[in-house]
């Protein structure tokens, strides 16, 4: 973890303390099988809420130094990444607040709203706005793409996407054969849509961190996942 940002460092440390990352047999969203998972749900504790919403707070006042990300709205696609936002809403204010004081947060329903306030999204409208997508995972990237839509269909203009974990796994291919070389799904969104992407950590940074801790199996079999289905750019 030693080359590590000091704050991916730590939110790394408190993913594994809260057990957050788990070793087994997961079958993902795009029906891929994991022998790991990173259950961002597990975040519920309030230090370990904390912890992730610091992570990703920090990592987006850095891009905002760097790059000069900027937007009006943090966005949390529904479910996980709903308390994702709020917290990232909350601690940007806090850490600094002549900044992100008056930034909103925004996220959406699985299925759409028939009484009462009625719709798709809770929070801040979207129409007009620059929209900050805050997300758990990414790995083939479907979720992104559908949170993207919505954000647009509202009005809005997603100017970024910040996941705590990019998985590096390649998109599955058109014909099935996994075995094929295949580009990212981060680095197809971001050319297709010409957002920047950040990560705090990476599969490459958890094989490293979970050397001090997992089983020489648990290592084994996710070195072998990512062998298998690592990206090629
Ligand atoms: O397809 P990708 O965008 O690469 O990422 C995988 C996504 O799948 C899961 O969400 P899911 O839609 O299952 O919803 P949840 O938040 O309700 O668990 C997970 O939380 C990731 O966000
Ligand atoms: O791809 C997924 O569905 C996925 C992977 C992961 O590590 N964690 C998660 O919540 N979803």
């Amino acid at each position: 973890m030693s080359d590590l940002a000091p704050y991916k460092a730590e939110f790394l440390k408190a993913a594994i303390d809260g057990g957050v990352l788990k070793f087994g047999s997961f079958e993902l969203k795009s029906k891929r099988i994991s022998p790991y998972f990173f259950n961002a749900g597990d975040f519920y504790r309030a230090d370990l809420l904390r912890a992730i919403s610091t992570a990703y707070a920090k990592a987006i006042i850095e891009a905002r130094e760097q790059t000069g990300l900027d937007f009006d709205i943090v966005f949390g696609p529904a479910y996980k990444g709903i308390p994702l936002a709020t917290a990232t809403t909350d601690k940007l204010a806090e850490l600094k607040p002549e900044v992100y004081g008056q930034i909103c947060y925004s996220f959406d329903r699985k299925e759409a709203k028939d009484h009462g306030e009625g719709g798709n999204i809770v929070g801040a409208p979207l129409k007009g706005k620059k929209v900050l997508i805050v997300d758990d995972v990414i790995t083939a990237g479907t979720a992104k793409r559908e949170a993207i839509a919505k954000i647009r269909k509202e009005g809005g203009t997603v100017v970024g996407i910040v996941v705590a974990l990019d998985r590096m796994e390649k998109l599955p291919s058109p014909d099935g054969d996994d075995s094929k070389p295949m580009p990212s799904a981060l680095g197809e969104i971001k050319k297709e849509y010409g957002i920047p992407i950040i990560a705090i950590l990476t599969l490459d940074n958890i094989i490293a961190g979970m050397k001090s801790f997992a089983t020489g199996d648990d290592v084994r079999r996710t070195e072998a996942y990512r062998a298998q289905y690592k990206a090629s750019d």
